[in-house]
């Protein structure tokens, strides 16, 4: 755990960085500060490995004070992860993973199967261990920098926007990445980004903090999209909050009608103004409609009780049917959530 006590930032010029700020990052939970431009999230990151020391209050590590820690040692324990990976340009990716593990005094064999073995963890081809960086896309450096965080296995990880700088979509898999090597590893993170999105999505629990370094509210995401504490706090997370919210809301217990699909040989007796078209393995086709009984119309799908209700919804609204599609984990049909099905849900989910 990583405890923030009154801590205080104020630079020799007398900007306040950080004013008072006390908070928790659980043990194995990812904890994301979030903030506009300026608001202290980097001044605090960096607090925690000392590279800027406190001006008040302190910082601890499992009750320790990183103070009392000499900065080599704290930060051989805790991984660090920037925006451009920030890796070496002359050093080959093996031995820009094994950085620390060469610190640690490993022999030289040991420290690059850590290196590969990694590689492969973070989703990277292991033929790219002998290129430079320069020689690798922006989210594959993002992915190298993640795994020489990770090589001395460090109980804690401080990431700083560490996937600004890459595409949307290289965005997405770098977070899911994240999420999935959390799922394995429960790190204790504490991840900075300006990007309210990816707060919401990556936190277990989120920091906002506002210009001059307050905290302005700390949650559970789920609990910040439903009670933000002032405007201050809902201003910041924006105009679709509502919908947002969908996505902590489960589609299990989804009413479902398993009478609307039809195998795409023919037959099937449904009244219903849309059939849902199957194939032989059970997976969905397209939409058909008495009216024009011989097009297959766009269909949109989500998992369901592991999908959440936003992607219910945003399924039926793919779909002409207005109907969503539920799918197994191999994409054969589970049934279909009709509109009044999903307005339900939605009513149960605005009563809270
Ligand atoms: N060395 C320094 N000397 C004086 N002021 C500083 C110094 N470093 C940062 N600041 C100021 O402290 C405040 C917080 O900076 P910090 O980098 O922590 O913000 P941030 O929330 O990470 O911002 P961004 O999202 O733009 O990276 C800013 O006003 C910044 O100008």
């Amino acid at each position: 755990m990583i405890t923030f006590d009154a801590v205080t930032k104020r630079f020799p010029d007398g900007t306040v960085a950080v004013d008072d700020l006390t908070m928790e990052a659980p043990t194995g939970e990812i904890t994301v500060l979030v903030g506009p431009s300026g608001c202290g999230k980097t001044t605090s990151l960096r607090m925690i490995n000392r590279m800027i020391d406190a001006s008040e209050g302190q910082i601890l590590l499992d009750g320790v004070p990183v103070q009392s820690i000499d900065p080599p040692t704290l930060r051989r324990g805790i991984g660090y992860v920037i925006q451009q990976a920030g890796l070496f340009p002359h050093r080959k990716i093996v031995d820009n993973i094994a950085t620390v593990p060469y610190l640690l005094g490993w022999d030289r064999k040991k420290a690059r199967d850590r290196a590969m073995e990694l590689l492969e963890r973070v989703g990277l081809d292991p033929a790219l261990a002998g290129r430079y960086p320069f020689q690798l896309s922006g989210g594959q450096q993002q992915r190298v920098g993640v795994a020489r965080a990770l090589a001395a296995d460090p109980p804690v990880l401080l990431m700083d926007e560490p996937f600004s700088a890459v595409d949307p979509v290289v965005r997405t898999s770098l977070q899911e990445e994240l999420l999935r090597l959390q799922g394995e590893l429960n790190k204790t993170i504490v991840f900075v980004t300006h990007d309210i999105d990816e707060a919401i999505k990556l936190g277990d629990r989120v920091a906002v903090l506002r210009v001059g370094g307050r905290l302005a509210q700390l949650a559970a995401p789920k609990t910040l999209l439903s009670e933000p504490s002032d405007d201050f706090v809902r201003e910041f997370l924006g105009h679709d909050r509502g919908i947002r919210r969908l996505q902590f809301v489960s589609t299990e217990g989804l009413r479902l009608r398993t009478d609307l699909t039809v195998r795409q040989d023919g037959g099937g007796s449904s009244e219903e103004p849309w059939r849902l078209v199957v194939d032989e393995q059970g997976g969905p086709v397209g939409w058909i409609s008495w009216s024009r009984p011989d097009e297959l119309e766009p269909f949109g799908t989500f998992l369901y009780g592991r999908d959440s209700m936003r992607s219910a919804l945003d399924a039926a609204l793919l779909s002409p049917s207005g109907c969503s599609v539920a799918v197994d984990d191999e994409g054969k049909v589970v049934g279909v959530a009709t509109r009044e099905a999903l307005d339900e849900a939605l009513a149960e989910a605005a009563d809270g």
